[in-house]
């Protein structure tokens, strides 16, 4: 039965989970069903869970960054899969690998060099890549999200080599689900997509927005080991603003302005369905990076129907309040007791505000004295309810004070005098000198968070901050900032960036296959990273664990939102998991190598080289 060389003859199957995971183990009978299923379903490449080698000859082991293990092959994989003598005589052990890999990028000086060699190793051997970006977190995060994603994205047109994820374009209005079809993978379970109106503060980048997507969706894996093949990064292409893109021959995408009004969300629509009919009606659906004006209203849209979140509102809120949490602990004060004030009105600030306002009400603080706490600056200075009709426009009036106008940011925190200042304005230096020394002035621990990204359009750097404030703020930041030498003490502040929230969310949503998604699960999420704040992490002087410990976070958040979703009726996973832990823990992406060869069938006589003396297992196939 095995002896067929159009399944066996060049070995093997490795069926890794899922619908076939019995044949790596079980009976040949059932191993050759899993094969037929495979088969029979198209599956002549390498997707999902379910891996047939068999069907990818030689060569092509290599090839596939899914299949591939460079060295690591032993000499059994090596001979039985057709690929002896295509590799050096020499065998390595991942940790090798891993040690190869810490050298080759190290070399690089240019960041934009890191990610073109990480993006290389990622096309090159997959499980390797992820491997390596989950246990060095705090040197690559930096170069596979912000800031070097931003110069990427920046660069795409020049850089783009190989697709990691899907271009949907307006010309493709009415046929969305056949271009889906194209993906390769049966069973996405997290889909991450921009429009690329807002990448970063970096404006409108049109479809090079694609970065965006592609480092989000990394981070899914590395930090919370949702499995590649679940995970799809999109553009949809409708088009871009920016004149300078327009102009550029390298640009890559529709090269025309943007689809606004009724043909936009028609297609915006079109997607969401088309998403549902290719992947079912559980797939997470992550916006990223939209415009100000879509991201509030898809969300409003879609929240109840779909299963989505905006990261850029909602997972942004929850780690600045997470933030907020860990400084009370320093402050000694309770949310009540906080002025906040906001340098910026939009998705982030908006997004943090609205669950502050629910983390007090939480705290028994009424509505009302809830958003009587917080102010808010845009572009054209306080929101006062002085403001004409349409200036404030959606969320903002929530915010709106009955207060005399006022423009100038250091008059506003002069006049204001907030214990907490939150940048999310992607204005680069906004909170000058003069700002800090007025907070540290009016607190003796004043709160600052300068969260836009990339580096270059943070509000103040880290050294700021503390230069001006006698080193008494308590810091954070949304791109990474190296640590502040001040006298004879070090201040390592903390990344108040949304990476700490959605891979965690992300992995307790799919798992539980969660309908919508209330933002109570983002208020849990808060809770959890916080909880993990030791005291440790504020004497060096951050609100925030180490970016090595955030696949605990994540798998604790995961936990949470596990619970939620079972308490809420929202799951529609069943039976409900009594050790949420293990059962989150038992559907992971396993980062070391799986083995290319069955272990316990009995093969085909194939070819058989001596090299060196016989394994019990070679032994065994002779
Ligand atoms: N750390 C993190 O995890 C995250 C960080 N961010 C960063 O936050 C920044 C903003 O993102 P987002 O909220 O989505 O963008 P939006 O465009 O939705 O909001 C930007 C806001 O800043 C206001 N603004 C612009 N210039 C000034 C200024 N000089 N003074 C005061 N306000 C100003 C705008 O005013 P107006 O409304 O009048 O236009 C708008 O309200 C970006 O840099 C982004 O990268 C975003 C998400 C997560
Ligand atoms: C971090 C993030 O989501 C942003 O800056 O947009
Ligand atoms: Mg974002």
């Amino acid at each position: 039965m095995f002896s067929r060389p159009s399944i066996c003859g060049n070995l093997s199957k490795l069926c890794r989970n899922g619908t076939a995971t019995a044949t790596a183990t079980a009976t040949p009978a059932a191993a050759n069903s899993a094969l037929a299923l495979c088969t029979a379903r198209g599956y002549h490449e390498v997707v999902g869970d379910i891996i047939c080698p068999s069907q990818v000859r030689g060569i092509d082991h290599i090839r596939d960054p899914r299949l591939n293990k460079g060295l690591a092959f032993t000499l059994e994989e090596r001979q039985v899969l057709g690929i002896h003598g295509l590799q050096p005589a020499r065998f390595k052990t991942q940790e090798e690998q891993l040690q190869l890999c810490k050298i080759a990028v190290n070399r690089y000086t240019e960041p934009l060099n890191k990610y073109l060699y990480l993006s290389d190793l990622h096309d090159r051997n997959e499980r390797l890549f992820f491997r390596f970006l989950s246990e060095n977190i705090e040197d690559l995060m930096p170069i596979v999200y912000t800031p070097t994603v931003g110069l990427a994205c920046q660069r795409f047109g020049l850089i783009y080599r190989r697709p990691h994820g899907l271009f949907v374009t307006f010309n493709d209005r009415g046929h969305i689900f056949d271009v889906m079809k194209n993906w390769p993978e049966p069973n996405v379970r997290a889909i991450c997509v921009t429009d690329g109106e807002r990448i970063l503060g970096l404006g409108d980048l049109g479809a090079c927005g694609m970065g965006i997507p592609v480092g989000k969706l990394a981070l899914y894996t590395a930090l919370a080991g949702i499995k590649p093949h679940q995970c799809l990064p999109i553009v949809v292409d409708v088009g871009t603003n920016n004149i300078d893109l327009l102009e550029d021959p390298l640009y890559v995408g529709l090269r025309q302005k943007r689809v606004v009004g009724r043909e936009y969300d028609d297609f915006i629509d079109e997607f969401m369905e088309a998403v549902v009919k290719r992947y079912g009606q559980n797939t997470l659906i992550q916006f990223e990076d939209f415009g100000n004006h879509n991201a509030f209203r898809f969300l409003d849209k879609y929240r109840n129907t779909y299963c989505t979140f905006n990261d850029d509102i909602q997972g942004t809120a929850a780690v600045a309040v997470a933030g907020l949490y860990a400084s009370k602990r320093i402050t000694g004060k309770s949310f009540k007791d906080y002025t906040f004030l906001f340098a910026g009105a939009g998705e982030a600030a908006i997004g943090i505000a609205d669950l502050v306002v629910k983390a007090m009400v939480a705290e028994g603080v009424s509505i009302e004295e809830a958003y009587s706490k917080i102010y808010m600056v845009d572009i054209d200075g306080l929101l006062t309810t002085t403001r004409k009709v349409g200036s404030l426009d959606g969320h903002k009036v929530n915010y709106a004070k009955n207060h005399e106008p006022m423009a100038d940011l250091e008059e506003i925190v002069t006049a204001i005098k907030p214990n907490v200042l939150i940048g999310a304005s992607a204005c680069a230096g906004l909170f000058t000198p003069k700002i800090l020394r007025t907070m540290a002035d009016n607190n003796d621990r004043p709160v600052v968070f300068a969260l836009s990204n990339p580096t270059s359009k943070a509000e103040c750097t880290a050294e700021e901050a503390y230069q001006n404030t006698d080193a008494r703020v308590i810091f954070s930041s949304g791109s990474p900032f190296p640590p502040v030498k001040m006298g004879d003490k070090t201040y390592y502040p903390g990344q108040g960036n949304n990476a700490y929230i959605f891979p965690g969310v992300g992995l307790g949503v799919i798992c539980t296959g969660t309908h919508h998604i209330p933002d109570e699960m983002f208020l849990i999420a808060a809770q959890e990273l916080a909880n993990f704040v030791e005291p440790s992490d504020i004497e060096r002087g951050s609100l925030y664990p180490p970016l090595q410990s955030i696949r605990d976070v994540s798998m604790n958040i995961a936990i949470g939102v596990t619970k939620c979703a079972y308490d809420n009726g929202l799951a529609s996973t069943y039976p409900e998991p009594q050790d949420k832990r293990k059962w989150l823990e038992d559907q992971l992406y396993n980062f070391n190598y799986e083995t290319s060869m069955p272990v316990t069938w009995t093969w085909p006589r194939m070819p058989y080289i001596k090299t060196r003396d016989e394994s019990p297992l070679i032994a065994a196939i002779k």
